[in-house]
């Protein structure tokens, strides 16, 4: 997944044999680049997040993406004189940032949008050709992870310490903000809509008849040659759009031309996302059946309260608070009925309105901003180019919301509170280098000030000398466990009686899966690295008792607070643990320890299923195999989708092989949860003649707008930016087929640009000579890549209306599990060694000797009970658990050196295997 990008003025190196450029899931960009961005003021090359693992294509180019809003204004006094310095990345000018009306009725969440568009009005077209040419350098930061409460919670400290370093030239702002708060709603601009995209080709007209927008009137432009398109992905010459050199030149022309959050796409090498879907059969082992149902309803009782954002909450201006919005958004329902104005309805004006609206926001930075009525008509843009969350500094918002905080740094420590412990601990955690005068710096270097580990080093006024647990799980190796900030005492506890799992997981559905946690770090001894993804590693381990293997995946406590995926790794957590199914991957034991997260899951000895592809002639398979992946897909995805989880990340690299040769879906932190199904079951369900169940209904009503997924995979809706729905994950279902069959996805471009261009406008071609498919793939394929959501394979009733296409005719969903895979993986010493091939970095001893220390506090470090954090923890809710039913079915270490080594066998049994099951579906 690390790749390693050659400089720009190299050509890509030979792409080994079975490799293929990877592809990145668009919301693991902003992390990297914020990483890499990090260091003396934004390197150029953030090769690291860009392609996973080993593309020897390493993209010289990324989405040209201006910096983090947050970051310029917060180091505008620092960064003035180093737009120069900083190649394409650079922060510079921030001086035009405060030269800029950036100090004007900032008060509103939009405030950094407007920035952006005051600051845009310098840029020149000249600018931005001259800059062009670097635009590969620079650009990763497209997407705004949301942020959670936590995350929230870390800001507020992580401002504070800003503020202290910035405290001199943020006053006046602030002040300004404040003075100006009264009035921020009149001034909110109207939000920048991806439509832009697609007014390139067809601005502003929708057939009213079909809901689909019309062909454009001047055909179809070369994207990068456009000068007149106020599209933001678009390359052009117009200075609404966004080039990284912009940025790096005259410093505010990035901001200008982020003003539309607009990406440069050129040359964007960047991997595909891809989503899933479900549907099950009422009366199959691997569909939803009546005991799924059941359960729901079960669990409908013992759900505790789920966390939503208050709408109420988006008051910030900074980056900071747009993400805000845009997890508020996640989790907000969208009305169908406004859904319609965006998507069904015949009112082609209101829909015209819109993307004038923006387009003219995009093209005109004089334009006033649209008024709250209209933002709260228009959906929100999915994608906000350079608004980086990690690094928001934006001191109003520390204003307003530090408050409570500080106040409870005033408390005396006698009377600390477990939670005001916490917070403290975690200011310690992060900001430790605001408590030493450090002065103003870029993000990274304070970053790097940090301490890996925390609490540890803190003092403990009021803690007595036992510690909470002298279980021989926190006296791993012979060492007490070091006393947390937050530790209770033994007496506590009794006294409280709290069990070791935290109040979320007891409300949870799956709670009566798992017990309390049996496991520790030193419970597993590290075989190989499996893996490294965006913020944790892969690790496949052996259980010390047991033998068998697991894949441990391990994240940083500390990246996932900086970089804003603390929500993320708790949803990847929920929706492991709710998962009970053949197809996904199954969660034996999670648990945190003072500085990581855990996941123990079934290790797929497998390997990603982009790999078993890469090993296939032409990259490709068979339509009849296609099939039963693409059913096997088919049926996790209906599950997640009645659960009320959207996948949005489906593809090859994301669908691990099991042992047996079965699919098992991976990776679920771009999943988010539409509805908490278990909580509140919709109240209709339909069953089909065929048993099977409408699974659209779990998450009727639900739109998100974030910009997630990966590029070759992402739906239009989701670049359109109005949102999007359950059917994004038939959108990817319908690419993943294709490349199945084709060994390649079917809108990919030149160039970023091209390939949301292609996705928006083009026809899938089954053009290609050597592939010959059926009339019903075809069919289900042209079906599943509907442009319009709302007429797209699955719309109706889920995964059902797959199920039930031709193509799937003689699949028998119950017995999904009991067909003969395609491929078996098998483990042998002159398989490849995909790990090996994936970490083709140079050896670095510095990182070495860093990651060997770093693994030694993963795998010895105590665990943390939940009960020892306080509910403002950001991981108070990840919960420590362990399942309690294991099969017997993982794979028991040997003292074979060959774990690492994989091929894929064609399976001799599938025909005969198939034929017998063909026989007895046609009785
Ligand atoms: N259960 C598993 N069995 C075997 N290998 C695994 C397993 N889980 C993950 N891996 C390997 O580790 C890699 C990283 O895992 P994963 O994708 O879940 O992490 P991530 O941090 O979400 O990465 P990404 O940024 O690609 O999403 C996978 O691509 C896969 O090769």
């Amino acid at each position: 997944m690390v790749s390693e990008t050659p400089p720009n003025n190299l050509l890509p190196k030979p792409i080994p044999f079975g490799e293929r450029k990877r592809t990145v899931s668009f919301s693991k960009l902003l992390s990297r680049s914020w990483k890499k961005s990090g260091g003396s003021g934004l390197s150029s090359d953030t090769s690291e997040g860009n392609t996973r693992e080993n593309s020897p294509s390493a993209p010289s180019s990324r989405f040209n993406t201006p910096p983090p809003v947050s970051y310029m204004e917060n180091h505008e006094s620092n960064n003035n004189n180093n737009n120069n310095n900083n190649s394409g990345r650079t922060l510079s000018n921030s001086s035009n940032v405060t030269n800029g009306s950036i100090n004007t009725n900032s008060n509103n969440r939009f405030s950094k949008i407007r920035h952006m568009f005051h600051n845009s009005v310098g840029s020149t077209n000249s600018d931005t050709e001259n800059n062009s040419s670097n635009v590969s350098t620079n650009s990763k930061n497209r997407y705004i992870s949301p942020m959670t409460p936590a995350d929230n919670h870390r800001h507020q400290h992580h401002h504070h310490h800003h503020r202290r370093q910035h405290s001199q030239h943020s006053h006046s702002e602030k002040e300004s903000q404040k003075s100006t708060n009264s009035t921020a709603n009149s001034d909110m601009p109207t939000v920048p809509s991806h439509a832009h995209l697609e007014e390139h080709y067809h601005p502003y007209e929708v057939n009213t008849s079909t809901n689909e927008p019309q062909s454009p009137k001047h055909g179809l432009q070369p994207p990068l040659q456009s000068s007149s398109n106020t599209n933001p992905f678009f390359n052009s010459n117009n200075s609404s759009n966004y080039h990284s050199n912009d940025y790096d030149k005259k410093s505010r022309s990035y901001s200008n031309t982020s003003n539309h959050s607009s990406l440069n796409f050129t040359k964007n090498k960047l991997s595909s996302s891809r989503t899933n879907e479900i549907i099950l059969d009422n009366s199959t082992s691997v569909g939803l059946t009546a005991a799924h149902l059941e359960h729901l309803s079960l669990n409908n009782n013992k759900m505790g309260e789920q966390n939503t954002l208050s709408s109420s909450t988006q008051k910030n201006l900074s980056n900071v608070s747009l993400n805000r919005i845009r997890e508020d958004e996640e989790t907000e329902k969208f009305q169908l009925s406004e859904r319609g104005d965006y998507i069904n309805n015949n009112n082609s004006k209101k829909i015209d309105k819109s993307y004038i609206e923006s387009s003219t926001l995009y093209s005109d930075m004089n334009t006033p901003f649209g008024s709250q009525e209209n933002l709260s008509q228009h959906a929100f843009p999915s994608i906000i180019v350079g608004f980086d969350t990690d690094d928001n500094n934006d001191d109003s918002m520390v204003e307003e919301e530090q408050q409570p905080e500080e106040k409870s740094l005033h408390i005396p420590n006698n009377k600390l509170s477990p939670k005001k412990e916490t917070n403290h601990k975690y200011n310690a955690y992060i900001d430790d280098s605001s408590n030493n005068n450090t002065p103003p710096n870029t993000s990274s270097s304070r970053i790097s000030q940090t301490k890996l580990r925390r609490a540890a080093s803190e003092p403990e006024p009021f803690f007595p000398s036992k510690t909470i647990d002298s279980s021989p799980l926190n006296s791993a190796k012979g060492k007490l466990s070091a006393p947390t900030s937050n530790c209770m005492t033994q007496q506590m506890i009794n006294e409280l009686g709290e069990p070791k799992r935290s109040k979320r997981l007891r409300n949870k559905s799956f709670s009566n899966k798992f017990e309390d946690i049996k496991v520790s770090p030193e419970s597993f001894e590290k075989i190989r690295i499996l893996g490294q993804g965006d913020v944790g590693k892969v690790y496949l381990v052996k259980e010390k008792t047991t033998s068998r293997l697991y894949a441990l995946k391990i994240f940083s406590k500390k990246e996932m607070i900086k970089r804003k995926k603390v929500k993320r790794v708790l949803t990847e957590q929920e929706i492991l643990a709710t998962s009970d199914h053949p197809f996904i991957v199954t969660l034996y034991h999670s648990f945190q320890s003072e500085d990581y997260l855990y996941l123990c899951m079934e290790y797929c000895m497998g390997g990603e299923f982009f790999r078993a592809l890469q090993t296939r002639k032409s990259k490709c398979i068979s339509e009849e195999d296609a099939r039963f992946y693409a059913s096997e897909v088919t049926a996790a995805l209906e599950y997640l989708h009645l659960l009320g989880f959207i996948y949005r990340d489906l593809k090859p690299e994301n669908i691990l092989l099991h042992k047996s040769g079965h699919i098992m879906l991976s990776d679920f932190d771009l999943s988010v949860q539409a509805n908490d199904a278990t909580k509140h079951p919709p109240k209709r369900v339909v069953m089909t003649q065929n048993a099977m169940v409408d699974t659209k209904v779990f998450s009727d009503g639900f739109r998100t707008n974030s910009f997630v997924g990966t590029e070759e995979y992402i739906a239009p809706e989701v670049i359109r930016g109005n949102g999007h729905t359950a059917a994004v994950d038939w959108w990817t279902l319908g690419i993943l087929i294709y490349e199945m069959l084709f060994g390649k996805t079917p809108f990919k471009g030149g160039n970023t640009n091209e390939t949301f261009c292609n996705i928006l406008k083009m026809e899938p071609s089954f053009s290609n000579s050597n592939v010959d498919i059926s009339r019903h793939c075809k069919d289900l394929i042209k079906k599943l890549l509907c442009k319009n959501e709302a007429k797209r394979l699955g719309s109706k009733m889920g995964a059902a209306d797959i199920k039930r296409h031709p193509f799937f005719k003689k699949v028998q969903w119950s017995f999904l599990r009991n067909q003969e895979p395609p491929l078996i993986p098998v483990l042998t010493d002159n398989g490849f060694d995909f790990a090996k091939l994936s970490s083709n970095k140079k050896k670095d001893e510095a990182k070495e000797q860093a990651l060997q220390e770093q693994e030694e506090i993963m795998f010895h470090e105590p665990v943390e009970n939940d009960d020892v954090l306080t509910e403002d923890d950001p991981f108070h809710n990840f919960n420590s658990m362990s399942l309690m039913k294991h099969d017997n079915n993982s794979l028991i270490y040997g003292e074979s050196n060959s774990y690492g080594k994989i091929s894929y066998t064609p399976n001799s049994n599938r025909s005969r295997s198939n034929s017998h099951r063909g026989f007895f579906a046609m009785r």
